[in-house]
C-alpha cells in the first residue's frame, strides 16, 4: 500500500479537489421534514437517532462526493451521542472509505504514551485482543494534540509508519483564543513555531514517493501569518486548514499556505456544507449540499492555482 501522503495526492488528483467536508452534524440541525420522514413511533428514541444521524450523514456524503477528496468526521458530533453515536460514525467510516474517500477521525487526541498508544490502535492500527490484533475503524490519518511532546506523539507516528496512516498535528488553530497559547514567545519564536519545528522532526521519517511526509498540521485558515510561517518550517507536509466560512477564514487567504507546486493543503469546511439547505440554495438539502460543495472547490482551485 501507498503511503499516506501519496494516497492523498493521488485522490486529489483524480478529483481535482483539495476540500474536505466536514461531518459535524447534530440531530437538532437536521431539517424537519428529514427527521419525520423517518422517524418511527414503533422504534425507540435512540433506535430513531441512530438510523436518522445516519442516513441524513450518508446522503451528504453521497451529495458531496463528486466534489471532495476527503470526509472529516469530528468526533465530538459522535460522542454527544455515546456509544450511539459511535455506532453510527463506524458505520459512516466504512460508507465512505467504500467510496474511496480520504477518511479523517478528527478526535484531536493524545496523552502520555500507553494511552496514546491506545487511541493510535483504536484509529490507526490494531488492537490485541484475546493474542490477535483488531481493526476496529479504517481511518486514514487522525488529528492530535502536541502538548505532551514527543513520547505521546510517537505511537501515532509509528503505526502511521507500520500502517500507511497519517497524522495531523495542531499546530495554530482557527479559534479566537488561539493565541492565548500558540502565540506565546519563547526565546524569539512563537509557541507555534517551535510546535512546527517538532511535527518536521516527527515526520522526517514517513516520507512518499512524492517526497511529502505523512505528519502534516493543522492550521486555521483565519490565520494567514501563520501559515506562511509554517509553511516556511513545513515545506513537505500536508496542512489540514479548517476555518474556512463560518468562521471568517478566507479562500483567497489559502494561497500563503500551498508549497512552491500549489499543493500540499487539504481544506475543511463543515457546516457550510453539511447546512447548505439552511441558506436556501435548493428546496432539497442534498443538492443543496452539492451545489454548495462544488462552488467552495471551484473557489479553493482558482485561489490556489
Ligand atoms: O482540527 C480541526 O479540524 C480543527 C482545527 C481548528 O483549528 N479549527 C477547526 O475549526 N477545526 C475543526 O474544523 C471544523 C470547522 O467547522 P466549520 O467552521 O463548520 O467549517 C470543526 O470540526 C472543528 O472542530
Amino acid at each position: 500500500m501507498l503511503n499516506f501522503s501519496d494516497r492523498l495526492i493521488d485522490a486529489i488528483k483524480k478529483k481535482n479537489s483539495v476540500l474536505v467536508a466536514g461531518i459535524d452534524t447534530t440531530i437538532e440541525n437536521i431539517p424537519d421534514y428529514f427527521i419525520k420522514k423517518f422517524y418511527d413511533n414503533e422504534r425507540s428514541e435512540i433506535d430513531n437517532l441512530k438510523t436518522i444521524l445516519f442516513e441524513y450523514n450518508r446522503r451528504i456524503i453521497d451529495a458531496v462526493e463528486e466534489n471532495v477528496v476527503g470526509i472529516k468526521f469530528q468526533a465530538a458530533f459522535f460522542e454527544q451521542y455515546s456509544y450511539h453515536g459511535f455506532e453510527v460514525l463506524h458505520k459512516l467510516c466504512e460508507y465512505a472509505k467504500n467510496k474511496k474517500l480520504v477518511v479523517i477521525f478528527d478526535g484531536k487526541r493524545n496523552d502520555i504514551s500507553s494511552s496514546a498508544k491506545g487511541y493510535s490502535n483504536a484509529y490507526l492500527g490494531e488492537t490485541p485482543v484475546f493474542g490477535k490484533k483488531m481493526r476496529f475503524f479504517e481511518f486514514d490519518a487522525i488529528t492530535t494534540n502536541p502538548y505532551l511532546g514527543q513520547d505521546g506523539i510517537k505511537p501515532f507516528v509509528e503505526d502511521c509508519e507500520r500502517f500507511k496512516k497519517g497524522l495531523f498535528v495542531l499546530v495554530k488553530t482557527s479559534n479566537p483564543s488561539s493565541a492565548d497559547i500558540q502565540d506565546v514567545v519563547v526565546e524569539d519564536k512563537k509557541l507555534y513555531e517551535i510546535v512546527a519545528e517538532k511535527v518536521f522532526e516527527w515526520g522526517k521519517n514517513c516520507r512518499g514517493k512524492e517526497g511529502y511526509s505523512d505528519i502534516g498540521a493543522v492550521v486555521g485558515a483565519t490565520q494567514p501569518e501563520a501559515g506562511k510561517r509554517i509553511r516556511h518550517i513545513l515545506p513537505n507536509s500536508f496542512l489540514l486548514v479548517p476555518g474556512i466560512g463560518v468562521q471568517g477564514g478566507k479562500v483567497e487567504d489559502l494561497k500563503y499556505f500551498v508549497d512552491s507546486n500549489n499543493m500540499g493543503i487539504i481544506v475543511n469546511s463543515s457546516r457550510d456544507i453539511i447546512y447548505a439547505y439552511k441558506n436556501y440554495v435548493h428546496s432539497d438539502f442534498e443538492k443543496s449540499s452539492y451545489l454548495v460543495s462544488k462552488s467552495i472547490k471551484e473557489s479553493i482551485n482558482a485561489a490556489i492555482s
